[in-house]
């Protein structure tokens, strides 16, 4: 088994958006980034916390909003409202729970397409399936890791591709992505009978089911490439979906968890802000 790191693509991509927040702050545009939480989830926090990490080292602003005390939706809706309507801020990401104590997808779709730094609210995601030439939207940042992940080993037009997986925030926005890019989709989850049949045929096997250590050595075969977009906990130790362990010794590459697709999310959401500041600027609107 091969683990594959994103170290290298993270590295490069970063450097990139060093350059360009020095070029947008030497003509006054700082660029910024705020995270908000709705719900009482130490992960949920710790992650706001990597965000905050990855933007100040490129140099972009960021603010985190905790909005886990807020009484009730109608409270949250203010809230974010008033925070969308900032002109400081280019990008609001809501982030997901595993806890969630409200649907933060209900609350994503209050954040207005023009700053939805993560592409999951119902416009952006709207754009996506239509993918249409005269069509600039916001891709969510997971997704789009897991195939820039991807494309550091293969192409992926013309390949046979299986997701497990349909969640909101990458299952299903990654399975249409990847027929965007050429592929021949397979959906697999918890309704699948026999998922083994199909991952084991597949090209490429996108894993993103929040079942730690879930997928051994029968859901795979010889060859393939494995991205693992889990980001689950073990012993408090953070573990993808994937059990690499059970793969050793068989002809595999696999992506790491922790060094694989994380570390690129977060580098993509913020090429994604940047993607809102460009597409801002085409507007005159700012
Ligand atoms: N709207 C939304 N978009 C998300 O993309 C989103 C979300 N909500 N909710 C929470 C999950 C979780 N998530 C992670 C991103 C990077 C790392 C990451 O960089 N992890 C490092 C390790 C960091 C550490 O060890 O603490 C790694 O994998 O190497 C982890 C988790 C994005 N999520």
């Amino acid at each position: 088994m091969q683990k594959i790191y994103s170290r290298e693509i993270v590295a490069a991509r970063k450097a990139a958006l060093v350059e360009a927040i020095g070029a947008l702050r030497a003509r006054g545009v700082v660029p910024k980034l705020a995270a908000v939480v709705c719900s009482a989830d130490p992960a949920a926090l710790s992650y706001v916390a990597v965000k905050r990490k990855h933007a100040e080292e490129v140099g972009a602003d960021f603010e985190g909003v905790d909005l886990s005390h807020a009484g009730s939706y109608g409270e949250i809706a203010m809230h974010m409202r008033a925070l969308c309507a900032r002109p400081d801020i280019h990008g609001v990401i809501v982030v997901m729970s595993s806890k969630p104590e409200v649907d933060e997808i209900d609350v994503t779709n209050l954040v207005p397409a023009h700053k939805d730094v993560d592409g999951l609210s119902v416009g952006n995601l709207g754009a996506l399936l239509q993918n249409g030439p005269h069509q600039r939207f916001i891709a969510p940042a997971t997704p789009r890791a897991c195939i820039a992940l991807a494309e550091t080993q293969e192409p992926l037009a013309g390949k046979t591709v299986v997701v497990i997986g349909r969640g909101r925030t990458v299952g299903k926005p990654l399975a249409n992505m990847l027929v965007n890019a050429g592929a021949t989709v397979t959906v697999c989850h918890s309704a699948t009978q026999d998922i083994p049949k199909f991952s084991r045929a597949a090209d490429i096997v996108f894993v993103a089911t929040g079942r730690p250590h879930f997928f051994g050595r029968d859901y795979f075969s010889e060859g393939q490439l494995v991205v693992d977009a889990g980001v689950g906990f073990i012993d408090g130790k953070l573990a993808g979906d994937v059990d690499g362990a059970a793969l050793e010794g068989f002809d595999i590459r696999l992506t790491a968890v922790p060094g694989g697709v994380g570390p690129l999310t977060s580098v993509l959401i913020l090429e994604n802000l940047l993607a809102l500041i460009a597409h801002a600027e085409a507007a005159h609107r700012l």
